[in-house]
């Protein structure tokens, strides 16, 4: 049973409950419930197909859920979707930049429409760069930059308006094996840091051993604990095959 102190502290993170959603007659999502707790780096694995993107357009209140419960740091998402989304990062699978802009300006931007103030913007941006070593590109258009450095930009301005949750969708979709570590162990760095960290992927080379892990496999949760101790004295990926495999 868990203490009132663990109680409080996951309600601060994510907690999904019995969380449905149908496409028509088609099951997306069924009965989904999980949580994820600050400092923690939760990956969702899942095939093509599982459910992620619709989990996270639920997340972000793209779609809305008929049944189920969401909170994100203590905010119903229903009932207070204002509250609930600004302590939501998020980055979506698909890059939301301007390439036409610099990335102070793209920073900018963000930060207007989340209501930061227009005289603490300078410092924000700053101190999300700093974050993310990417101070130095401020001045630069974002069609000057590499892919690895796009997709830092796009993470350090989720974090611009200090988000206590991030959500992010596949994020290493198109980067080089290079651009993919640093992201990756950046993003460990942050929940190290305190962050709540889910992180959608259908590979198994993002998650480390320590790493919390939710298997989604055809709307359902297959599975959750401690990677390693999941996958025991398997390989994730030949342990994640032998969850989600579809009998011929
Ligand atoms: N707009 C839609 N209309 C009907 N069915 C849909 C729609 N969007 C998704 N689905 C179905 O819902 C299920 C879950 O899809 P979803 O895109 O959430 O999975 P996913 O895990 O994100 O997969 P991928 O990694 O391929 O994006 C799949 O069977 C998919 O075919």
């Amino acid at each position: 049973m868990p203490d009132a102190q663990s109680l409080e502290e996951t309600r601060q993170g994510l907690i999904v409950r019995d969380l449905s959603f149908h496409y028509g007659p088609k099951t997306a999502l069924d009965a989904v419930s999980f949580d994820v707790a600050p400092g923690t780096f939760c990956a969702l694995l899942g095939p093509n197909g599982a459910g992620k993107s619709t989990l996270v357009s639920l997340l972000t209140r793209l779609l809305v859920a008929p049944e189920g419960v969401i909170s994100v740091a203590g905010h119903n998402l229903l009932q207070s979707p204002g509250k609930a989304l600004g302590d939501l990062g998020v980055v979506f699978q698909q890059p939301t930049l301007d390439l036409g802009l610099t990335v102070r300006q793209n920073m900018a931007y963000f930060a207007a429409l989340h209501g930061v103030s227009r005289r603490a913007v300078p410092a924000r941006i700053d101190a999300a760069l700093d974050r993310l070593g990417m101070r130095d590109r401020a001045g630069e258009k974002v069609r000057a930059l590499n892919g690895g450095h796009r997709r830092r930009m796009e993470l350090a301005r989720a974090l611009l308006h200090d988000p206590k949750v991030l959500l992010l969708d596949e994020p290493t979709v198109g980067l080089d094996a290079a651009a993919r570590q640093s992201i990756t162990d950046h993003v460990h760095d942050l929940a190290q840091q305190g962050l709540c960290v889910l992180w959608a992927t259908h590979l198994t080379d993002e998650v480390r051993d320590t790493d919390q892990l939710l298997v989604l496999h055809q709307g359902q949760i297959l599975a959750r604990g401690q990677a390693g101790e999941l996958r025991s004295a398997d390989t994730l990926s030949n342990w994640f095959l032998s969850q989600t495999e579809v009998p011929a």
